[in-house]
């Protein structure tokens, strides 16, 4: 015989279990997302350190590009062609260059998004860890750290910028180049040239080590543009600002947003817009972005569209760059475009 003849209700030890298990739910749910939230914070990247870090790449990565050429040792390939038919070249100057920044990056901040022009994994033997060290040009002039979670960073590197020119031996369009993204939108910028040994940087809402001109012309822009990739540019622009409008064809992404700033290298044009009407890539115009962008300057589309440097590596809207300028009203001087056709 049962003692006391008890018999539980299935749906009484149901009720029971629920209440147990909400008891529980409510005790430690407390607890868990605090631990979640103290995981997080722990997890953070500190933007100063990634500015050093994409420093220290692009002048690692310079140091190959500058080794290689000097070697006379470009063993050039082609990549294919771009939309337009040009020939897309690959040197051992740009893969060098590509192994040892992506490593040393990727070494740093192992789960962070790290998007290269080139692809290739052969491992750089003997490169040292990033020491994690801020030099005193960054540490004076960004006085304190910004941390940022590492899942909304997106960091850009072209190993080599002006590939075309560097198999012309036209040294001075060359540069590699590194830039953080922050939700899309570019933070910090690195622009480094190899064969004058100088590095402009910026970061937004922290401070740079590159200025502006004191002028600029706005009424009659001199118009920087590309030599390789040109496609109907000179039609393009002469439509926008004038038929005697002064263009200077010039190689590489980088090199032509240093020649609207002050750089202290060496002379460059002083050109007041940059504008590119063929298709080019995020690696190729991100650090120049951001380092506009902390300097009071502006780079969109040609329709004046904030480029978002997250996801695909195109820029199918063209590029228009200025700094200390009305932006918006050099957007509407510039003709319809038709993208087809460029
Ligand atoms: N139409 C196009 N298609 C693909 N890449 C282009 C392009 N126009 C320019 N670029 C890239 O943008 C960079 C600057 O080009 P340009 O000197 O013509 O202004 C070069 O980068 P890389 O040398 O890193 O490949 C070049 O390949
Ligand atoms: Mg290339
Ligand atoms: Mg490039
Ligand atoms: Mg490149």
């Amino acid at each position: 015989m049962a003692p006391m003849g008890i018999r539980l209700s299935p749906l009484g030890v149901a009720v029971f279990c629920l209440l147990g298990v909400g008891i529980i739910y409510h005790l430690y749910s407390g607890v868990l997302s605090g631990r979640i939230a103290a995981f997080r914070q722990r997890e953070t990247v500190d933007l100063r350190e990634l500015l050093a870090l994409s420093v220290e790449a692009a002048v690692l990565g310079g140091r190959e590009v500058k080794r290689v050429r000097e070697d006379n040792a470009l063993e050039e390939k082609s990549k294919g062609e771009t939309k337009e038919g040009a020939k897309e070249k690959l040197t051992l100057g740009d893969l060098s260059s590509h192994r040892n920044m992506y490593q040393l990056i990727k070494t740093a901040f192992p789960s962070l998004q790290v998007n290269s022009e080139e692809h290739d994994n052969t491992r750089v033997e003997d490169l040292p860890a990033w020491d994690r060290r801020i030099p005193e040009e960054i540490a004076q002039v960004v006085g304190r750290s910004q941390e940022v979670l590492p899942e909304s960073i997106t960091v850009w590197i072209d190993p080599l910028d002006a590939t075309q020119e560097y198999t012309e031996n036209l040294r001075k369009y060359v540069t590699t180049m590194v830039c953080v993204a922050v939700n899309g939108a570019p933070v910090i910028g690195v622009i480094h040239k190899p064969f004058t040994g100088y590095t402009a940087w910026a970061m937004v809402d922290g401070g740079s080590n590159v200025k502006p001109r004191d002028s600029y012309n706005e009424k009659s822009p001199r118009v920087i543009v590309s030599r390789s990739h040109a496609g109907k540019v000179k039609g393009f622009v002469e439509a926008a600002f004038g038929n005697n409008t002064v263009i200077f064809p010039a190689g590489g992404a980088g090199y032509k947003v240093l020649a609207l700033l002050n750089p202290t290298d060496e002379k460059y044009e002083e050109a007041d817009v940059y504008l590119h009407i063929t298709y080019v890539k995020k690696w190729d115009i991100c650090a120049g972005n951001a380092i506009l962008r902390a300097l009071g300057g502006h780079m969109t589309t040609l329709k004046g569209e904030e480029i978002n440097y997250t996801g695909s590596e195109a820029n199918n809207g063209g590029l228009l760059a200025s700094i200390h300028m009305d932006h918006k009203a050099l957007v509407l001087r510039l003709p319809a475009r038709d993208a087809e056709k460029n």
